[in-house]
């Protein structure tokens, strides 16, 4: 009897209370052995119920707070802003990702793309005081659009291209009093303003090249896949990036052969854990519409009439040019001459061969030193996997219905080409009515002048290998600015960050079941130790 009742008073004083209260029947006058029996079982009975309670009461408290601590909680967003002071507009862009997930690759996306109403920054020399009302609209909309108690931390850069390397070139003072008036402007904003610099030709490459390979996936793939180390051909998987401007035009690529002796240091990247040996080449006058300068220029030097009839726009257009205009550029100064007019007329014929021939003249290719070159002289390793072709490239492309996959060789293009210039300027103007004359009365020049930017780079046969893209994957623009952003605010490491040892599943699963398996040991470690200071007594 004794050791029955003994045991139940073990599991109930196991609450030093339960001590407490058997003191206090004892004093009530009933026999000790009797009062001693009864509140062992009343304890036995409830301790249990309290044991249980509490194990419950743990085991509840314990998976909320691993779910509070696991929920979805707002996710933490960082912002930057990048202005890209093209040649021939400015563009703002804001970008946005999780604060979270920084490391990661293709998670930044843009949230918008202002577009500055009115020409390059280059073309305010000479009124740098209009640049706060040339730049206020868009920074209004970064305002609204970013929360303001992020807007100290939103680094914003501006980068500027062809447009202000050509004025630098021209006159050095001219281009760093409009960087100064940027810089003022913008530094007037509550956000962290970094830099308003020009950019390199390389630097527009190499940012080119990161953005399309960022945002297809490319640099990520690699980092799920095999070892940097079994690793062969990292050209197999990168896209190569070509972007035509309006003033310069880029071709960025990791080339077959890296270990051909090259006079043009190619880039060394490291990204996630892999090296990158990247050829790139910006050249300067080369973008669309330096390019039609240059073919003006020529022309009106080999023909010198006031009236130049022009294949490359379509029978039945005409468009008066400023000779002054025409050679009073960096890109055209070689040709320029005194001639006995000062306005030229363009009258076009809309002859697709004829243009073409023409523009092939602004590609001497006969002079090269190396083992292979594009045109000028310049070095270039053939041309090796996949490109990505943007700006000009896609919207010349885009609008003469030419984008897609299905077209695979040159002769197609060639074929949509000659019958799109021969088409009357009247018709053309009527049937796309509502695109600006300017975009519109260039596309047969522009369609033409792909073309045969992409012959003298070789890629004649190799046309299927090209992908127009704009927007990737919906997340943003290719261009250089996402790369330089992505660059400067260190969001591509050198190095893959080291994977976590569990998922988050498994980590919560691990932590319960300890935490139970702890719990357990402690109320099994409890017992046993009342028990035996209890058979002590
Ligand atoms: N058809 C068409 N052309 C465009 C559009 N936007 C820009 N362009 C023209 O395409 C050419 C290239 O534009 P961008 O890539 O913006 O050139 P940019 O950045 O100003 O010039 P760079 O400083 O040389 O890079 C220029 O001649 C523009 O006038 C568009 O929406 N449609
Ligand atoms: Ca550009």
């Amino acid at each position: 009897m004794k050791r029955d009742c003994s045991s139940g008073s073990q599991k109930r004083s196991a609450f030093g209370a339960g001590r407490i209260v058997l003191a206090s029947l004892a004093s009530h006058g009933f026999p000790s052995g009797y009062q001693d029996s009864r509140v062992k079982r009343f304890l036995s009975k409830n301790g249990l119920v309290i044991l249980g309670f509490t194990f419950i009461l743990s085991l509840i408290a314990l998976l909320a707070v691993g779910l509070t601590q696991n929920k979805n909680t707002p996710e933490n967003f960082k912002f930057g802003i990048v202005f890209d002071a093209g040649s021939s507009h400015t563009t703002m862009y804001i970008y946005k990702w999780s604060a979270e997930k920084v490391n990661d690759t293709g998670l930044v996306y843009e949230i918008e793309a202002c577009k500055v109403k009115g020409p390059g920054i280059s073309a305010f020399a000479s009124n740098v005081q209009d640049i706060p009302v040339y730049l206020s609209k868009c920074m209004g909309r970064a305002k609204e659009l970013i929360p303001k108690y992020k807007h100290h931390q939103t680094p914003v850069y501006l980068g500027a291209t062809a447009g202000m390397r050509l004025l630098r070139m021209e006159n050095e003072q001219s281009a760093k009093r409009i960087l100064a008036s940027v810089t003022s402007f913008l530094n007037s904003y509550p956000f962290n303003f970094r830099d308003a610099r020009i950019i390199s030709g390389s630097e527009e490459g190499a940012y080119g090249w990161i953005t399309i390979n960022y945002l297809l996936g490319k640099l990520q793939k690699k980092q799920n896949s095999e070892d940097p180390s079994s690793r062969k051909n990292e050209s197999q998987e990168t896209y190569g990036a070509l972007d035509l401007g309006g003033a310069s035009t880029q071709i960025t690529f990791v080339p077959k052969d890296t270990n051909i002796s090259s006079p043009i240091k190619f880039m060394q990247f490291r990204l996630y854990g892999w090296n990158y040996t990247v050829y790139t080449y910006s050249f300067l006058c080369y973008g669309q519409d330096q390019a039609l300068l240059l073919k003006l220029a020529k022309d009106t030097v080999e023909t010198p009439s006031g009236t130049l009839l022009d294949p490359c726009f379509h029978p039945g257009y005409e468009r008066m040019v400023d000779i002054s205009d025409l050679f009073n550029n960096v890109c055209t100064r070689e040709y320029k001459d005194l001639f006995p007019f000062d306005k030229l007329r363009i009258q076009g014929t809309g002859d697709f061969l004829q243009c073409q021939e023409r523009l092939h003249n602004l590609f001497p290719t006969t002079y090269c030193r190396y083992t292979s070159c594009t045109f000028n002289g310049v070095f270039m390793p053939p041309v090796h996997g996949e490109f990505g072709a943007f700006s000009a490239y896609y919207y010349t492309m885009k609008f003469l219905n030419l984008t897609s996959d299905k077209v695979t060789s040159e002769d197609m293009v060639i074929e949509k080409m000659k019958q799109y210039c021969s088409r009357p300027w009247k018709e053309v103007n009527t049937t796309y009515a509502d695109v600006k004359e300017k975009y519109l009365s260039e596309y047969c020049f522009s369609g033409t002048y792909v073309l045969t930017l992409l012959q003298v780079y070789n890629f004649t046969d190799y046309w299927k290998h090209i992908h127009f893209m704009h927007k990737i994957n919906d997340n943003a623009e290719a261009g250089w600015t996402l790369g330089y952003m992505l660059n400067l605010t260190n969001m591509i490491p050198a190095e893959l960050p080291q994977p976590k040892p569990f998922s988050r599943p498994t980590y919560i699963s691990l932590m319960v079941a300890f935490s139970l398996v702890l719990a357990i040991v402690f109320i099994l470690g409890s017992i046993i130790f009342h028990k035996s200071s209890y058979f002590q007594k």
